[in-house]
């Protein structure tokens, strides 16, 4: 018996999804066809974003390879685009010539980056994100060029940017409201992630309009209508997405914004159906893959069964999570103000946690979470569920919120509840599948139900479900890679480079099979790192591994311009450096000078150009205030003039800062020391701080002032100053050597405990010995000041400050 023709136009992550739910309930009923328009099987394009930041490849996405079609016995045709639908004939067209009658023809052309007619944006180096070729371009562009343009401050434009942040580009954010993702945050929530992303280095423009973008063949920037302009070298557009239609249009199919299907996922024409982000279904096309799926499976239900079953589709709720690292954003349903609804409010801007769940006549409608997403599981499941909360308290609707030990929310889950969103997998399917199957990781999870093949979002959620069905430790822990080059964790790395005595990051690359040979943003700066520790006496700087503000050491600012802090130790300066200060901002007109809070003169606004002059003219050392290294020791005035006074602290700041400037530090390292528990130097919030009393010391270690708000532990108390500097020795040692790269001294005591510390740098005489051994050869190894270097090494002054000028002409 001849078997029915299907033929899938789009070979995208919703037409492909069918499929393989009609496979898996009747694998032989069809003969399919599918054309795709990009040179590639399918593949999944959420990934692109993880792609662009360096935490995979692009054959780490791909779905379904060529062998599988073959397995399957499924015609593809990649690199060819259907260009005529005849519903009469019942079959398709397309640009390759070929002519393919269908019995069932399902259309999921997915949508197009919407470009706004901003004149200038047919320019070589202006580009959208939306498939394999856009991150191409991106990884080629940022391996010449330093500055990127996103316009577009949404989910696509951050992630975009962080990408582009990774690949060690300047990146600024073009954003036309006032507010970021404002079609998912409130505007708190807003506010505090715009705050997060300016700390990882995002700068944004926020209510821009980009009027042109300028250059001659090649953007070089863009002009805005308030008059302002800024340099861009790559301009990414991320402004939404309008659904691809063109054909169904031409075909005769019945569009309004997208092609109107209804709950059976049905076209206007016989036997044509849509999916995915081409379909419109009550008014609404969705852009996330959870209701596209859910669609998916529907349309394979009424395709397999012929007679429509069930009631169809009835419409998805979606909720969206950024997949920035660093930043946990949650938003689902109705999230901003309304009359009618009542908000359970949970701001604490110190821990940078903001929750917000909107409740109707008693139903929880909608949710913004910030900062801390673990709820997020039970919310979509209450909105979803459309329960009456009138019964239950605050502990049901923000678990984490009560004071009960916090257990992983999978623990209460009712079986029905959704693990993985994108997939529509639930608890119960996966507790299934590990009891019946044996699973015991996360990727044989993800191989037998799905669940987080998409965002990866539920990741955490699945493990934490292994080990509660399987019980502790039955579960297989994964080593987190350090990036997508490689399958080794940062220990394991580390373990390999000492071992096999490596002293270059080609070499480690090398070595160590990493499968992309160039390495990506996030492994070399941490290469370069691991190797500059663990052979000091060696070690030669990669520089082009380190990221752009270590490269010119200085800071860049929003618009482009640098700022430059010279080094004054423990805070401390005099008229002669004062007078240099003065001069040099006369004379290179430095718009302005600012103290820091690191008690340190800041140059702020000045040109990239300037830079080895300016640095030649003050003849001060760098202050570092740019780098993963040794930053300010803030002091107070101590014996000398405050009557509290118990020690010198402004000569116990300087001592300490001499010592230990310029050494490499797997994040900045922020010191202070007060000479009496007053505290005026802010000791409890450095990573080490230093407080003086009558005969002795006490060192305090892992404070953070910033975002993570993180009050100094006790260490120790030290009994003369020798004492003290062997501690802090041995204690940045032992942080330098076994933080991972980026891990600040507070999240790094976090994961190994304090105890551990203590034990390691303070208790254990013969370990203590050797670290401060070898922080004394690291010492010995620092290198000169890169100021001074860069005024007189000619070569790497060309290449890293005049190359740049000849391109822009
Ligand atoms: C960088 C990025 C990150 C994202 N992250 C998330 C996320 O975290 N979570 C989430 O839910 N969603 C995310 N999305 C959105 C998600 O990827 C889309 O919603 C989803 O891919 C849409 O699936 P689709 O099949 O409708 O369209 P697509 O996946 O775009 O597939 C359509 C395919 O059809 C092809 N095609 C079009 N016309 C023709 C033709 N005439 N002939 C042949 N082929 C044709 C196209 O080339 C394309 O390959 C992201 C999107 C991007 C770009
Ligand atoms: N993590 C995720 O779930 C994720 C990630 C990436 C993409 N996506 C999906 O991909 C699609 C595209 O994402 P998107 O971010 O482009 O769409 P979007 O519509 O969500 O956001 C576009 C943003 O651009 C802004 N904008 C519009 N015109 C502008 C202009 N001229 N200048 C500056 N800003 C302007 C808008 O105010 C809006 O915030 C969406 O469907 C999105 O859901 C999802
Ligand atoms: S910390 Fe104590 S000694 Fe130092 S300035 Fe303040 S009060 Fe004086
Ligand atoms: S929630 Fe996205 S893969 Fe599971």
């Amino acid at each position: 018996m001849n078997k029915e023709r299907l033929v899938l136009i789009g070979n995208g992550m919703a037409g492909m999804y069918t499929i393989e739910e009609i496979l898996k309930q009747e694998p032989d009923r069809f003969e399919i066809t599918v054309f795709g328009k990009e040179p590639h099987p399918n593949y999944n394009r959420i990934l692109l974003s993880s792609v662009l930041q360096g935490d995979s490849e692009l054959k780490d996405i791909v779905l379904n390879d060529y062998d599988w079609y073959k397995e399957h016995n499924i015609t593809l045709y990649t690199g060819d685009e259907v260009t005529r639908i005849d519903t009469n004939n019942k079959q398709v067209e397309s640009a390759g010539g070929i002519v393919c009658a269908y019995d069932h023809l399902i259309v999921a052309t997915g949508s197009n980056p919407f470009m706004p007619p901003i004149p200038g944006s047919d320019k070589e180096g202006v580009i959208s994100f939306r498939d394999i070729k856009d991150t191409e371009t991106m990884i080629e562009a940022s391996k010449k060029y330093e500055k990127a343009a996103v316009i577009g401050g949404g989910l696509l434009g951050l992630e975009a940017a962080r990408g582009l942040l990774n690949l060690n580009m300047e990146t600024e954010v073009i954003h036309l409201q006032d507010q970021l993702m404002e079609r998912q945050l409130d505007p708190n929530a807003s506010k505090m992630l715009k705050r997060e992303l300016e700390n990882q280095g995002m700068r944004f423009h926020m209510e821009k309009q980009t009027e042109q973008i300028f250059g001659r063949k090649r953007a070089q920037g863009l002009h805005f209508k308030d008059g302002e302009s800024l340099y861009a070298d790559l301009v990414v557009i991320a402004v939404g997405i309008r659904p691809n239609i063109g054909l169904a249009e031409n075909s005769g199919l019945k569009t309004n914004r997208a092609i109107i299907v209804n709950d059976f996922l049905e076209t206007s024409a016989p036997d044509v159906y849509a999916v995915g982000e081409c379909a419109e279904h009550n008014g609404i096309a969705y852009g996330l893959v959870a209701p596209l799926y859910e669609q998916g499976k529907i349309l394979a239900e009424r395709l397999v069964s012929k007679e429509p079953a069930g009631t169809g589709y009835q419409g998805s709720l979606t909720s969206t999570k950024l997949k920035v690292s660093g930043v946990d954003v949650f938003s689902a349903g109705e999230f901003g103000e309304a009359d009618d609804l009542k908000s359970v409010l949970v701001h604490d801007d110190f821990d940078g946690v903001y929750k917000k769940v909107n409740i109707r006549d008693n139903k929880v409608v909608g949710a913004v979470l910030f900062g801390d997403t673990t709820d997020s599981p039970k919310l979509l499941n209450l909105i979803n569920k459309k329960e009456d909360i009138s019964e239950v308290g605050k502990g049901i609707i923000l678990p984490s919120e009560s004071n009960a030990p916090m257990e992983s929310p999978v623990v209460d889950m009712a079986n029905e509840e959704t693990i993985c969103g994108c997939n529509g997998v639930c608890k119960g399917e996966i507790v299934s599948a590990i009891n019946e199957k044996g699973l015991t990781s996360v990727n044989e999870v993800k191989q037998h139900t799905n669940a987080s093949r998409s965002c990866g979002g539920c990741k955490p959620l699945v493990s934490d479900l292994l080990n509660a069905t399987l019980g502790d430790g039955a579960a297989v822990n994964e080593v987190e890679p350090l990036c997508g080059c490689t399958d080794l964790s940062h220990e394991q790395v580390i373990e390999e480079i000492k071992a096999k005595q490596l002293s270059h990051t080609r070499e480690v690359m090398n070595v160590l099979g990493w499968k992309e040979p160039e390495g990506c943003s996030k492994c070399r700066p941490a290469l370069n790192y691991y190797l500059s520790v663990s052979k000091p006496e060696e070690y030669e700087d990669d520089y082009a591994s380190r990221f752009i503000n270590e490269r010119v050491h200085a800071n860049i600012q929003n618009d482009g311009t640098y700022s430059v802090v010279p080094r004054m130790y423990g805070g401390v300066t005099n008229s002669d450096q004062l007078r240099k200060i003065a001069d040099v901002a006369e004379k290179y007109e430095v718009p302005l000078l600012k103290l820091t809070g690191g008690q340190r003169i800041d140059l702020l606004g000045v040109n990239k150009e300037d830079l080895p002059a300016i640095w030649g003219d003050l003849d001060m050392p760098s202050g570092h205030a740019y780098g993963k290294s040794i930053r300010t020791v803030k002091t107070c005035v101590g014996e000398d003039f405050c009557r509290f006074g118990t020690q010198d602290s402004i000569g116990m700041g300087m001592t300490i800062e001499r010592k230990y400037e310029r050494l490499n530090t797997p994040h900045k390292v922020k010191m202070a020391v007060s000479a009496c528990p007053r505290n005026c130097a802010e000791s409890g919030i450095k990573d080490i701080g230093i407080v003086g009393l009558e005969g002795h010391w006490e060192m305090y270690v892992g404070g953070n002032g910033g975002v993570d708000l993180r009050g100094g532990e006790l260490l120790g108390k030290m009994n003369s100053d020798d004492e003290l500097l062997d501690a802090i020795s041995a204690f940045l040692q032992y942080y330098r050597e076994s933080a991972h790269y980026l891990e600040r001294t507070s999240h790094w005591i976090e994961r190994v405990g304090l105890d551990h510390v203590k034990a390691v740098v303070l208790e254990d005489e013969e370990e203590r010995a050797n670290l401060i051994e070898r922080m004394e050869v690291s010492l010995e190894h620092k290198g000169e000041d890169p100021w001074k270097e860069l005024t007189y090494n000619e070569k790497k002054k060309q290449e890293l400050f005049e190359q740049r000028k000849v391109e822009l002409v």
